[in-house]
C-alpha cells in the first residue's frame, strides 16, 4: 500500500533545472506512466522518489510520510532500469531470489522458493531457472530483472524504460505482457517511457513532463484526444500530427476557417465555433492527425484541395504520404498497398470533425468537436 506525493519538488544540477516545482500525486496501486522527451526530467523524478537524488526544494511523501530524510534502502522501493544488471555468475533462480537474501529483506528459503516460482511463472521464465543470464535471450533477461524487482514485494515499483532496448517485435510482446501483469502487480508503479504507444496502452494515467515541469496528467484517451497543448499533441502519435494556421471568417454568423492557401473557408463545427467565439480567440491553429484526412486521385468535390505527392514512406501496415498543399507539407496515412508516384496530383480534404483547435498565441488546446462525448466513450 503506497500513495506517493511530490510537493513542489525542485532538483537542480548546477544550472540545469531537472525538476521544476513538481506537484504530483500517484494513487495507491496505480500504474502511472511518465512520458516525455529526452532530458525532460523523467529519470531524475524516479531517482528523487527512490531517494538516490535529493531535492533542494520540496517534499517526497510515501503513504503520507515525508521520506526526504529516509535513506534509499529503507524506502522499500524497487527500481528496474533499461540496463538491467543481473549477476552473471548466478543462475536465473538466484538472480530473482537475491533481494530476498539481502540482510534488510531476508526471507527463509522455503518462502524464497515459493516466491521465485510464483514470479517466474508470471514472467514465463519458470523453465529457465537453472540457466545463467548468458544462456537466455535479451527479453528473458529483462523479464528476470522485472521478476527480481517484483519478488521483493516493494511498496513502490519504479521502471525506467525497462523494455526500450528490446527489438520492436519483442517490445510489442512485452508491452502486452506488462499490461496483463499490471493487474497482478497490485503495487503502485511509475513507468517511464518515451514511446507514446507504451504510454497510451499501459498507464492508468499518463503524466507528460517537459523541461522539468508536468505539462498534463490524464488517461491515455484524454491526453491523446485532448492534448493540453501543441507540444503534447506532437508527442502523441506517429507520424507527428499536422498543425497549421487557419484564418477565421464569419459569414452571417457561421464560422469558417480558411486554410492552406484555399479561397473557400471550411465550415467549423457549431460546438467548436461557439467556444471560439465565446473565448474571443482570433488566432487559431488546427491539429489533424494522419488519419484525419480524406484523399482521392480525382477531384470528388470542391472541398478537396489540390495537392501533389511529395514523398511516400511505407511503414509496415500503413504508408505515410507526405502531400504538398500550397507549400504546406501534410502527413497523411494511407493503406500499405497504395499505388502512388512522386509528384502525382492528389486531392485532399480535412475531416473538420476530427480537428483539434489550438490558441495560436500560446499553443494551448481550446476544443475539438464532440469533446465531451468522445471522452465519455469507454
Ligand atoms: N547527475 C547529473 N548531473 C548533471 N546533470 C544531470 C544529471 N542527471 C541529469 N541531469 C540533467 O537533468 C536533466 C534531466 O535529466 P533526466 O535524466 O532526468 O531526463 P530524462 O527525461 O530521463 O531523459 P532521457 O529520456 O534522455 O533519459 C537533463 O538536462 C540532464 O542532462
Amino acid at each position: 500500500m503506497a500513495k506517493i506525493d511530490l510537493v513542489n519538488v525542485t532538483k537542480r544540477f548546477n544550472k540545469t533545472v531537472a525538476l521544476d516545482g513538481i506537484d504530483l500525486t500517484i494513487h495507491d496501486k496505480e500504474f502511472f506512466v511518465l512520458f516525455g522527451p529526452a532530458g525532460a526530467g523523467k529519470t531524475t523524478l524516479l531517482k528523487v522518489i527512490a531517494g538516490v537524488e535529493f531535492p533542494e526544494v520540496g517534499e517526497v511523501r510515501i503513504s503520507d510520510e515525508n521520506v526526504n530524510l529516509v535513506e534509499p534502502a529503507k524506502r522499500n522501493i524497487s527500481m528496474v532500469f533499461e540496463n538491467y544488471a543481473l549477476y552473471p555468475h548466478m543462475n536465473i533462480f538466484d538472480n530473482i531470489a537475491s533481494p530476498m537474501r539481502s540482510p534488510l529483506y531476508k526471507k527463509d528459503e522455503a518462502t524464497i522458493k515459493r516466491e521465485v516460482h510464483k514470479v517466474a511463472s508470471m514472467m514465463k521464465i519458470d523453465h529457465l531457472l537453472e540457466r545463467l543470464p548468458s544462456q537466455v535471450s535479451n527479453g528473458q533477461r529483462q523479464r528476470t530483472a522485472l521478476g527480481r524487482a517484483l519478488v521483493r514485494d516493494p511498496n513502490v515499483f519504479l521502471m525506467d524504460e525497462p523494455i526500450a532496448h528490446l527489438d520492436a517485435k519483442l517490445r510489442h510482446v512485452m508491452r502486452a505482457e506488462l499490461k496483463e501483469m499490471q493487474h497482478e502487480f497490485s503495487t503502485t508503479t511509475i513507468y517511464v517511457t518515451h514511446d507514446y504507444l507504451e504510454a497510451l496502452s499501459l498507464g492508468d494515467r499518463v503524466g507528460i513532463i517537459n523541461e522539468g515541469k508536468i505539462v498534463q496528467i490524464g488517461t491515455g484517451e484524454e491526453v491523446y484526444l485532448t492534448p493540453a497543448n501543441e507540444f503534447v499533441a506532437r508527442l502523441m502519435g506517429d507520424p507527428e500530427i499536422n498543425i497549421f494556421e487557419i484564418d477565421l471568417v464569419d459569414e452571417d454568423g457561421v464560422l469558417g476557417g480558411v486554410m492552406l492557401g484555399q479561397k473557400k473557408p471550411h465550415l467549423i463545427p457549431e460546438d467548436v465555433a461557439k467556444v471560439i467565439n465565446d473565448g474571443g480567440y482570433t488566432k487559431i491553429r488546427i491539429g489533424l492527425r494522419g488519419n484525419d484526412f480524406n484523399y482521392s486521385f480525382t477531384k470528388v468535390s470542391p472541398e478537396y484541395m489540390d495537392a501533389t505527392v511529395y514523398s511516400v514512406e511505407p511503414i509496415g501496415n500503413k504508408t505515410i504520404l507526405v502531400v504538398d498543399v500550397n507549400g504546406e507539407k501534410l502527413r497523411v496515412i494511407a493503406p500499405n498497398d497504395i499505388k502512388v508516384e512522386l509528384d502525382q496530383p492528389i486531392y485532399v480534404n480535412v475531416k473538420m470533425d476530427k480537428a483539434m483547435f489550438f490558441n495560436a498565441e500560446d499553443g494551448n488546446f481550446i476544443i475539438r468537436h464532440n469533446q465531451k462525448q468522445l471522452l465519455e466513450v469507454d
